[in-house]
């Protein structure tokens, strides 16, 4: 009985040590969403290191950043801007950049990789990465599709290794899913739960299945709106009129594949298909690819479905 109950305080500490052991956040891939997810890091009081290719990629990180919290401080402080001025500054000051991700891991409790949705390029990052980082850090992937067990075996740190899903844009989208792998330790996902909650978002627990919650069921309707112009039944800009009216939407599918990257879906797609091959809910696009191969990714090169400023 005191065996347990000794046990019990231990593992009660020892969780409560991991929660309060996530402060120092690294976050791998500066685009859409580790800008995104870096800022909420940042925003909630963690210290956040940033890491992308390039100084350049970087530079364009910091700018998105910025002009996203002058969005959230304009609101914030309508009354008192120069209050608006130093929030962002506070929150700017939580965050630094680099491009050399195993000398900065060596500091930090959690990192969240959001690179390119390449399962290839994602362990390659993490096989480096298991070797540089602290044993008590826990890895978490920011993927749309890939099996969080399948990344994570570029590691021996099956137990730490988790997948936190995030929503675009991340400041406005409150959902988190937080993806148990069949290694993931239940105190890692606990981990990964208070870390969601931590940032204000609201988590869900998901299973390691294609796609989780959200896309499983999104990418399929998305594909069809797009299969549904291809055949020439609606334009692209009814079909967005049409789910935004009549079923309440927020964005139309061609507004909203914009809006991830076309690139990403892309990826997305082409991978289920490659695994499913005959589910015609995943048949690739002829008019996604075209866009694609003529670099049109969407709103973040001016151009995908529609043109943007
Ligand atoms: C086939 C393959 C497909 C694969 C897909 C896989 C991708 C994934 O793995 C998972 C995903 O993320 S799927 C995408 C999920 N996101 C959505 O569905 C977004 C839908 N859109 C919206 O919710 C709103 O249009 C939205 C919130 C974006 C904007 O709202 P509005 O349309 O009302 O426009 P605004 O008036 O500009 O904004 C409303 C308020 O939000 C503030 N805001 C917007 N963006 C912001 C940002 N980035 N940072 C800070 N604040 C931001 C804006 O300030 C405004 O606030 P108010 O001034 O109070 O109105
Ligand atoms: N776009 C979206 O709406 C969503 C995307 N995701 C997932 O998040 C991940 C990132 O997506 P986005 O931010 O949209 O992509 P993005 O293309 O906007 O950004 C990816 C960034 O990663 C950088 N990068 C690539 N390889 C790298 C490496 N080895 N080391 C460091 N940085 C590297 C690139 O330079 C780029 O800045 C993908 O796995 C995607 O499936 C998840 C939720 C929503």
């Amino acid at each position: 009985m005191a065996f347990v109950t000794r046990q019990f305080i231990r593992s009660l500490s020892s969780s409560a040590a991991l929660h309060a052991a996530i402060k120092h956040v690294t976050i791998i891939g500066g685009g859409l969403m580790g800008a995104g997810i870096a800022q909420v890091a940042a925003s909630t009081g963690h210290s956040v290191v940033l890491v992308d290719t390039s100084e350049d990629i970087l530079k364009k990180s910091a700018k998105g950043i910025e002009s996203s919290l002058k969005r959230v401080a304009k609101k914030k402080f309508a009354e008192k801007p120069e209050d608006g001025e130093a929030f962002i500054q506070k929150i700017l000051k939580n965050i630094s950049t680099s491009t050399d991700a195993a000398s900065v891991v060596q500091g930090t409790d959690l990192v969240v990789e959001a690179i390119v949705e390449n399962l290839k390029v994602k362990q390659d990052l993490f096989g480096a990465l298991d070797k540089a980082a602290p044993e008590h850090t826990i890895f978490a992937s920011n993927t749309s599709s890939l099996p969080i067990a399948d990344i994570a075996s570029s590691t021996a740190r099956l137990d730490r290794f988790g997948g936190l899903h995030f929503f675009n844009p991340v400041p406005m989208m409150k959902l988190v899913e937080v993806i148990k792998a069949p290694g993931t330790s239940q105190q890692t996902f606990d981990s990964l739960l208070e870390f969601s909650k931590a940032l204000g978002k609201h988590p869900v627990s998901c299973k390691d299945t294609p796609g989780f919650i959200v896309n499983r069921l999104l990418v399929p309707y998305m594909l069809e709106a797009v299969r549904l112009h291809e055949r020439g039944h609606g334009s692209k800009e009814d079909i967005d009129v049409a789910m935004k009216l009549g079923a309440g939407y927020p964005m139309g599918p061609f507004e909203l594949l914009d809006y991830v990257g076309l690139d990403t879906s892309k990826f997305i797609i082409d991978g289920w298909h490659e695994k499913d091959p005959d589910n015609p809910l995943f048949a690739p696009s002829p008019l996604l690819n075209k866009l694609v191969a003529e670099g049109k990714l969407g709103k973040k090169t001016g151009e995908g479905f529609y043109k943007h400023k």
